[in-house]
């Protein structure tokens, strides 16, 4: 099938001829013919790189030209902005959504095709964006991720609630991993299209002895030194190729790049270049490793990495220079990385009850990321066997195994507490039978249709539950949100964290930084850190000079009084970082990477944001302290400095530069004028600096500015300077 052929406009078709794209892949041809033109639903659950994007695109493309809008939802921030990258620049108008949860961002609208997370689109239903009742045509990313625990049920919630509003809107899902395709094109009355094509080879094998046995053929693999997995590596990069090599830690990433660096021993400008940029900006031992790694043709990827250290990884990696990346699992699905060979070295990793095998999904994943269209001749997908049995057994439960069948998430007390709570405040479902009857129309009901389910109950009690918390009312037969569950809805936090931040607000005694921080790190939306062995020695001593500035006390049990410290270390991280120790102390410390606080950080100004806008319903007093604490928090200083943080191009580096030199408000920074402030900020950033306070504007216009607009806190958003 031609792409002239198709009901495209002749722009998109021009942009394919442009790289090589004339003739549709098989499956893709099959999803054409399935009716997506027509506007029937389709799920595509066809291998990684067989054309799905392109698939959506084509059909994204045809709405908008019949004046239609396009929701393209997927499941991490890093992808959104790969795929408006992808979508760009082909004639129509592409958005991308991954701010903060509780804004409408009425400007998106104005687009053609958005890009976002489940997340955000959930935040946007929340706070009625308009524009979502226009969505003609939703995408579905990665749409096997309904079966996920953590973030499953807000995927099928969003579907749901989007099909309810807009009832034509067209759906396209896609996957390269559902083992029960059949069900969820069921649910979603989607034509289905399977198929195992692949543009690029793909022979999966598993490695023991000295050969990897492929399943209709065998390959030496020369013993160049005593690792097997460097044996993989060494052999692939001696033909020209690349690998990723998937291991089950940060610390086994880490050790395996190393030991890779040590066998390529590579030399060359490319790779000096990377590493140089990687030493420059490394303020930790984990850049500075990295930059040894990378010198030499190696690198491991984790969420550790700052977004700068990670960016040039990826970046060395497509050019080709660096030859092989260690990762951890958890980052194949973020990574749009193909290499020849992809080596799933750990197939066993640490969870709740022990060591335990990665689902067949994940290893689907991870293989598929084998073999570069138009670069390599095919890909292979290696594991390693321990032992002959471990050998059969890889394949019986890897390599011939079908992905894990997916089943929803809905059924859950913590998932519903919060999706009931939106149905209600939003308008959804005004009575319990309401919000049974949107169930009803939930991936959950279709698989147990026929069959008694226990949702009824769990729903029965998840309204009791925000009726005593008084987030919502249950007058009658009419549930409706209290003004605390809308704004707790619109905030999108958990409302168990809510209730915890509440509580916390009305027992203190009086504002304290650290009661604040302890309070955000013990709710359910903030992952805390791990305790470590000698971490009791630093928690007590810490706690026995700050107990008194704590909202809460330490609980009983063994259980709460881990999560409580865990709360604390986490909540200590985060005054470090408020309180200007450097990143490197920090990582030190507290045993985490750059990556790592950005997360934590992230996730605290989100909360102290929740805090703030708690605080306004029930302890008004506390919420301007807790809003310079979100600005302290966001950028990494201490209060001193809030003055010089709101300017464009001063982040904490500059502005502790600025204030130590005697520098410490905009009126100073005007005084200073450029012959000072140059040597401090450079000259770019000190003209720009003077610009923004109107360096020669009449003394009432700059009053003006820094008493109310320009300076106000809310007007805040200073940018940072590393
Ligand atoms: N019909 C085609 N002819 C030639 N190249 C194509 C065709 N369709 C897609 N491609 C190219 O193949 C690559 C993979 O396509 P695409 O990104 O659409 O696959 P995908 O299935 O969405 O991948 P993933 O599973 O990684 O998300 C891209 O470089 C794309 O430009």
């Amino acid at each position: 099938m031609k792409v002239a052929d198709l009901p495209i406009p002749e722009s998109l078709k021009s942009a394919y001829a442009d790289r090589g794209i004339a003739e549709l892949y098989p499956p893709q041809a099959a999803c054409v013919e399935s009716g997506i033109f027509e506007g029937k639903n389709l799920l595509c659950a066809i291998p990684t790189a067989s054309g799905k994007t392109i698939i959506a695109e084509m059909v994204m493309h045809r709405h908008v030209a019949d004046g239609g809008k396009c929701l393209y939802i997927v499941p991490l921030k890093a992808l959104a902005t790969e795929k408006y990258d992808d979508f760009s620049g082909r004639g129509v108008r592409v958005g991308v959504a991954t701010g903060d949860l509780d804004r409408r961002d009425a400007y998106l609208g104005r687009n053609d095709i958005i890009v976002a997370t489940s997340e955000k689109v959930d935040s946007l239903l929340r706070n009625a964006a308009p524009w979502l009742g226009e969505v003609s045509l939703l995408v579905v990313d990665e749409c096997h991720l309904i079966g996920s625990p953590d973030r499953g049920a807000t995927l099928e919630m969003v579907i749901a609630k989007l099909l309810s509003k807009n009832p034509g809107m067209q759906v396209i899902a896609l996957s390269a991993t559902v083992g029960n395709p059949g069900a969820l094109a069921g649910w979603l009355d989607a034509e289905l299209v399977t198929s195992e094509w692949r543009p690029v080879d793909l022979r999966e094998g598993v490695f023991f002895d000295g050969t990897i046995h492929f399943t209709d053929s065998e390959r030496e693999v020369r013993r160049s030194s005593r690792y097997d997995d460097l044996n993989l590596v060494l052999d692939t990069v001696g033909e020209g190729g690349q690998c990723l090599v998937f291991v089950n830690s940060r610390r086994n990433a880490e050790a395996f790049a190393k030991r890779a660096a040590g066998g390529l021993k590579l030399s060359e400008e490319a790779l000096d270049t990377a590493a140089d940029a990687i030493e420059r900006a490394a303020t930790t031992d984990l850049g500075r490793t990295l930059a040894l790694c990378v010198r030499k043709g190696a690198a491991f990827h984790h969420a550790g990495l700052s977004a700068a250290e990670r960016r040039i990884v990826e970046d060395g990696f497509r050019k080709g220079s660096i030859r092989v990346i260690s990762s951890t699992p958890t980052l194949a699905a973020g990574l749009n990385l193909p290499a020849r060979r992809v080596v799933i070295r750990d197939y066993l990793r640490f969870g709740n009850g022990g060591m335990a095998p990665i689902p067949v999904g994940e290893y689907k994943q991870m293989a598929g990321r084998a073999g570069r269209p138009h670069l390599d001749p095919y890909g292979e997908a290696v594991l390693i066997a321990k032992g002959a049995t471990a050998c059969q057994d890889l394949y019986e439960n890897y390599i011939d195994a079908p992905p894990e069948e997916i089943t929803s998430q809905c059924n859950s007390e913590n998932a519903l507490r919060s999706h009931v709570l939106s149905l209600v405040a939003t308008g959804f479902a005004r009575t319990p039978a309401g919000v049974i009857e949107f169930m009803e129309r939930t991936f959950y009901a279709w698989e147990h249709r026929g069959r008694r389910s226990t949702i009824h109950e769990t729903i029965g009690r998840v309204i009791d539950w925000l009726a005593e918390r008084e987030m919502i009312t249950a007058l009658g037969d009419r549930l409706e949100a209290t003004e605390y569950g809308d704004l707790v809805s619109r905030l999108y936090i958990d409302p168990r964290s809510a209730e915890g931040i509440v509580d916390a607000l009305e027992r203190a005694p009086e504002f304290s930084g650290f009661g604040l921080l302890q309070a955000i790190c013990e709710t359910p939306d903030m992952l805390t850190l791990y305790l470590r062995k000698g971490d009791e020695e630093m928690i007590y001593r810490f706690l026995s000079e700050h107990e008194d500035e704590l909202w809460t006390g330490a609980p009983y049990g063994t259980d709460e009084l881990e999560r409580f410290y865990s709360s604390v270390k986490t909540a200590m991280l985060l005054q470090n970082w408020s309180e200007e120790v450097t990143e490197e102390m920090i990582c030190e410390r507290f045993n985490v990477g750059p990556g790592d606080i950005h997360n934590k950080v992230e996730t605290a100004v989100w909360l102290v944001h929740a805090a703030s806008r708690l605080a306004s319903l029930f302890k008004g007093e506390f919420k301007r302290p807790i809003e310079e604490d979100g600005i302290r928090i966001r950028h990494g200083i201490k209060k001193e400095l809030l003055p010089l943080i709101r300017l464009k191009g001063i982040g904490r580096v500059r502005a502790r530069r600025l204030f130590n030199a005697g520098i410490a408000t905009p009126a100073a920074i005007r005084e200073a004028g450029t012959a000072r402030l140059a040597p401090i900020l450079g000259e770019k950033t000190a003209a720009s600096v003077l610009a923004q306070i109107g360096e020669g504007a009449d003394e009432r216009t700059v009053e003006e500015e820094t008493s109310s607009r320009q300076f106000s806190l809310s007007a805040f958003g200073g940018e940072g300077d590393e």
